[in-house]
């Protein structure tokens, strides 16, 4: 039985790296793979993990209607027997509708990937219908880790290592930005809820007003003196 399955966990957790996997070890056995992406990091039309590994992948703009994209490809002679689709949360509800006609219609698995809550802890819309419609949902099994230690639940966006919680939905970005440009950060639900990221934790643990805390991960933020 053919299956929608919706792989999902915060950034960098290793989403991208599965889709590049399974999509090996199905045409290491001859099957033949469509797969999709929408603004990707490492530009339009690839499919890239931070592992280094990347495979060519057609962008799926708002446009680009899924169901008809795979029947058009059928027509014409190709071959398909299964789907990949990362950063699914891009992707608008109606063509998550898509990929459940593929399966349902054309008897293929689909595979999509994506983060499920934005910056600000809220579903986006592509999302949400992967929720409402996968037949499976795989929470992935790498855990990103908070600075804290704690696994990591929330994608939190930020500034020169501050949070930031105004701002448009969709600002592609990578974990680590760059100074003065938007990047993002994993967190625990308790870290992203107090706003705080290693940066302002390490700020505030260097704060001669702040009482000492002895815990591991206050130890972990300690400056190393030097030898
Ligand atoms: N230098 C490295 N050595 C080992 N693993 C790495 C390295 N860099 C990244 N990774 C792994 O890659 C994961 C990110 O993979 P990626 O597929 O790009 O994530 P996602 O698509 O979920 O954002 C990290 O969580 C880590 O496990
Ligand atoms: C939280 C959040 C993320 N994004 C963007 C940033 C990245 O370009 C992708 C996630 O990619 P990954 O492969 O899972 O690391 O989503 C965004 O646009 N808005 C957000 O709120």
């Amino acid at each position: 039985m053919s299956e929608l399955v919706y792989f999902c966990g915060t950034m960098d957790c290793g989403k991208s790296t599965l889709a590049l996997q399974i999509e090996h070890n199905r045409s290491a056995r001859g099957l033949h793979g469509m797969i999709f992406t929408r603004n990707d990091r490492a530009g339009t039309g690839v499919l890239s993990s931070r592992l280094g590994l990347s495979t060519k992948a057609v962008e799926a703009g708002d446009d680009l209607d899924f169901y008809v994209h795979v029947v058009d490809h059928l027509s014409g002679g190709g071959r398909v027997d299964y789907v990949i689709a990362d950063e699914a949360q891009f992707f608008t509800p109606e063509q998550v509708d898509q990929l459940a006609r593929v399966v349902d219609d054309l008897g293929l698995d689909v595979y999509a990937f994506g983060i499920t809550t934005d910056f600000r802890t809220r579903l986006f819309p592509g999302s949400a219908r992967l929720v409402e419609l996968a037949d499976r949902i795989e929470v992935l099994q790498v855990e990103a880790l908070c600075w804290c230690g704690a696994r990591a639940t929330h994608n939190a966006r930020t500034v020169d290592g501050r949070m930031v919680v105004e701002g448009a939905q969709v600002v592609v970005g990578d974990v680590n930005g760059s100074a003065g440009e938007v990047g993002y950060e994993v967190l625990c639900r308790r870290h992203h809820t107090r706003r705080m990221t290693a940066a302002t934790a390490r700020a505030a643990a260097l704060s001669p007003d702040v009482l000492p805390v002895d815990t591991p991960a206050a130890r972990a933020m300690e400056p190393v003196p030097d030898a």
